[in-house]
């Protein structure tokens, strides 16, 4: 790592980065629909009325739309039975007009989560949680599996801090979830890194994080991560979402916040993601590119599929 830290870290902007993604998207689904007449279709399943849930559905929707997609939303009662969830997830495997499927999570606790991912085609299966493509990934098999998204996110975000070589650098993971922190390992180690996952029975956890070029934060625990955590110069990637109370903006008010102490490791970092506007708009973005993917592989065209991590 030859950054220095010089007291202010700098601030990687993940709606503009997001942007750009889409516009690549907006590209790769121009010259697919040019040359199948087919438009990628995105389907977006949500069970429940969680109010998170519906903002990210609803946003997904939008992003769909704005890229030229056919985009169709399926809201499901809290009630919803799994055999009926299981049943509409077959009829869209089966639909030649969606190429991507989304399950929105959590899903209510009388579901299966680990079923009804189960039952999503690998071929559309957008988020990239199927075994399938879990096995794909872990194998290095890039060019056939779908990637989760907020994971390709993160490193797409740290090419564009740290340039696109980051072989060789020191990572340190906090957090071990099959959706954000076993895949970003994975990712990390394809990128040649030397990468430690730690997690709540790692010992000395500062001291881990402080050997960190890299320093992902996915635990889920608002501003856990300290500024004296965090090594000088390095790039601290925030995957957290939190809600805490936040009094200065009136009673009963809240904020969103990450997993870092944000002004404490700003101080430090040599670059650094917010929360809001880091990684949340990459795992959109993200999922618009595999959705274009998903469309050109099944459509016998990958080679019009951007694989951009
Ligand atoms: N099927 C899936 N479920 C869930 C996923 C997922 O990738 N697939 N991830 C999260 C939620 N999520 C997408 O679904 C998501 C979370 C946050 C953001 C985002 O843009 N956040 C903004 C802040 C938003 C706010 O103010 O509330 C940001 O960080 O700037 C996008 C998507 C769980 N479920």
């Amino acid at each position: 790592m030859e950054r220095e830290a010089n007291g202010t870290a700098d601030i990687i902007d993940g709606k503009a980065v997001a942007a750009g993604v889409i516009e690549r998207v907006k590209g790769a689904r121009n010259q697919l629909e040019a040359e199948t007449g087919v438009r990628p279709g995105l389907a977006v399943v949500l069970v429940g009325e969680d109010p998170a849930s519906r903002v990210y559905v609803r946003n997904k929707s939008l992003k769909a739309e704005e890229c030229g997609f056919h985009s169709e939303q399926h809201s499901l009662s809290v009630e919803t039975s799994e055999t009926d969830l299981l049943a509409l997830i077959q009829r869209l495997n089966a639909d030649p007009a969606v190429h991507g499927i989304l399950v929105q999570l959590p899903l209510p606790k009388h579901i299966d989560e680990k079923k009804v991912l189960l039952s999503v085609s690998p071929e559309k299966d957008v988020d990239g949680f199927h075994p399938i493509n879990v096995g794909r990934l872990s194998a290095g098999a890039r060019d056939e599996a779908l990637m989760p998204c907020t994971p390709a996110g993160s490193i797409i975000l740290m090419k564009h801090a740290l340039g696109p070589n980051l072989s060789g650098l020191d990572a340190v993971v906090i957090g071990r979830s099959n959706i954000v922190g076993k895949p970003v390992v994975q990712l990390l180690l394809q990128e040649n890194c030397t990468v430690t996952v730690a997690h709540r029975w790692t010992r000395d956890l500062p001291a881990i994080c402080r050997r960190a070029d890299i320093l992902v934060a996915a635990v889920g625990q608002a501003q856990m991560v300290k500024g004296d955590w965090v090594k000088p110069g390095s790039c601290v990637i925030d995957v957290g979402i939190n809600r805490i109370a936040a009094p200065e903006k009136g009673e009963g008010k809240t904020r969103i916040v990450g997993d870092v102490d944000f002004d404490g490791a700003v101080k430090v970092a040599g670059a650094i993601t917010p929360v809001p506007g880091g990684v949340g708009p990459m795992t959109i973005a993200l999922l618009m590119a595999n959705t274009v993917t998903a469309a050109a592989r099944l459509l016998g065209r990958p080679e019009l599929a951007p694989i951009i991590v």
